[in-house]
Order: C-alpha cells, then structure tokens, then sequence
C-alpha cells in the first residue's frame, strides 16, 4: 500500500443516481455536499481532477423511450439532466472554496462554457476541478463513453467510476447475491463476459487508449481519495 496517490491526473465518473441519495429523485444537497467535499480532499492531495457527471437521478434516455418519447429528443433531455447535476456539483465545490468550471459539450453559453479541449486542460494546470456537463454531447451515448472520451483528450492517467457497488462483479450484484467481486481484470474479460458495470463503448475506448478503470462506491466515506492510493474496496480493469 501507499500513502501517495497513484495517479497524477484523474477523470470522476460520478453516478447521477448516487446524487439522490436518501430521495427517490433528484438531488440531495447533503449527498453533493459530501461527494464535494471527496472531491476536495483529493484535490488537496495534490492530484488534478476533472469530472463527468451522470443524470440517472433526474432522467435517462431508455427510460423515455419506454415512456414514448424519440430516442434522440429523450437523450437530449438526459443530457440537459446532466448539466443541472453539473451545476450541484459545482455550486458545492465552490462553497468549498474549490474553484471549478463546467463546460458543456453543446453550447448553453448563458449558464457556461462550452467545452474546449485546451481551454479545459489550461483549467486544469490552473488548479481548477473541470466538470464536463452534457456527456458527449451525442444522442445514443451515455456518460460512461463521455468520460471515457474525457479521460483520453485530457491525458488522465486513470478513470474512476465512483457508482453504487464496490466494483465489478461476476454478475450484477444487486440481482445476484452470489455474485463475487474481482480485484483486477482485463478490458477484453470485461467485454468477453458482458459486464453490465460499464458501456462496452467506453471499455472499448479506456483500452484504445490504455486508460486504467478503477470501479468503487461512491456511497462509502472517503473512498475515493484512499482508491488513489492503492486502499480501499475497488476492481480495477486494465490491460492484461
Ligand atoms: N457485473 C457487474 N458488476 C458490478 N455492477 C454491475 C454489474 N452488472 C451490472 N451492474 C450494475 O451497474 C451499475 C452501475 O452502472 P450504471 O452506469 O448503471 O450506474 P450509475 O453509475 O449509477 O450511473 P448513472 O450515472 O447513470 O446514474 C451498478 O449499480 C450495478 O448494479
Ligand atoms: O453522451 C451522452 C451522454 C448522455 N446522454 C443521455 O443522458 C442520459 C443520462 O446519462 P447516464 O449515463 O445514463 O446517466 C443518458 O441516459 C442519455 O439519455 C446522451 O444522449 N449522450
């Protein structure tokens, strides 16, 4: 084990649903003040980060599309749900004393900034926490691929998926409780097994571009900073 963080640049995926907390719905300001606050910590260690943030608490697309929406005009909605979490997430940090930007992937110019591949990385070298609101800005994609693709145009050395379970199981484990948990495990097992943890376009994007995946719980206290440094719960997917 080590005192020191493993990595020096990170990418937070950060569940959306996570953000509700004890709510059935939406966003709750205790739970974005205690993600905030990990994330400040983490900053504090000396380590740059930048988020993407997910909207699985306010609205997924598939979800419309079961209620009868278009498949495209439902992922915009996703999208936009991303951005008001973005701007929790921000609002929190900033209490905090964190100076954070958000850019968005589609232009919402009166609410922030757009996303621009170095205008993000000078936020970045500046100290700042980068949030990357509205995923890809693509229809048909989720945040798992967005912070993949985030990840690789920033130069981050890992991507940390902080969601609901402490890592990647043999199944899901909320649906299967023999499923067991594995420490490490390859881009392709991931792929070869369909593992539901991750979109298989953001595996298939970390492995491109030879992008560690460090899967943990985002509900456990202080988690994310002792997954730097080599503690805690978490399943890391790399190459072999
Ligand atoms: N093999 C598996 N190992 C671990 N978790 C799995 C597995 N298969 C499915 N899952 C499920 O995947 C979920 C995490 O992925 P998902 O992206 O849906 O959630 P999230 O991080 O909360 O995203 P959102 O930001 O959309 O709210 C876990 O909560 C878990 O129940
Ligand atoms: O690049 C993207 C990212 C997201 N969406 C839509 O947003 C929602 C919320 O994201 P989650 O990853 O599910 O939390 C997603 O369901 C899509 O509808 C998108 O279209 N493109």
């Amino acid at each position: 084990m080590s005192e020191e963080p493993q990595f020096k640049r990170v990418l937070l995926k950060l569940s959306g649903e996570a953000l509700m907390g004890s709510q059935d719905y939406g966003i709750d300001p205790e739970m974005v003040n205690r993600v905030a606050a990990e994330i400040k910590a983490v900053r504090e260690l000396g380590v740059e980060v930048c988020l993407v943030v997910g909207a699985g608490n306010i609205f997924r697309g598939m979800s419309g599309v079961a209620s009868g929406f278009d498949r495209t005009s439902a992922d915009h909605m996703g999208m936009l749900a991303t951005v008001m979490n973005s701007l929790a997430i921000q609002n929190a940090l900033e209490n905090m004393d964190v100076d954070t930007r958000v850019l968005s992937a589609f232009p919402i110019s009166s609410v922030c900034e757009p996303y621009i591949r170095r205008r993000a990385i000078r936020h970045m070298e500046k100290g700042r926490v980068v949030v990357f609101a509205a995923g890809t800005g693509n229809p048909f994609f989720t945040t798992d691929t967005a912070a993949a693709l985030r990840a690789a145009e920033m130069n981050c050395d890992a991507l940390l998926k902080g969601t609901q379970v402490n890592g990647v199981y043999t199944a899901d484990p909320k649906l299967d409780p023999t499923a067991e948990k594995y420490d490490s495990l390859s881009y392709q097992e991931v792929l070869r097994r369909d593992l539901k943890v991750m979109d298989t376009s953001a595996i298939a994007l970390a492995r491109e571009n030879d992008i560690p995946i460090l899967v943990f719980s985002i509900h456990e206290p202080g988690e994310f900073a002792r997954v730097l440094k080599g503690e805690g719960q978490f399943t890391i997917i790399r190459q072999e």
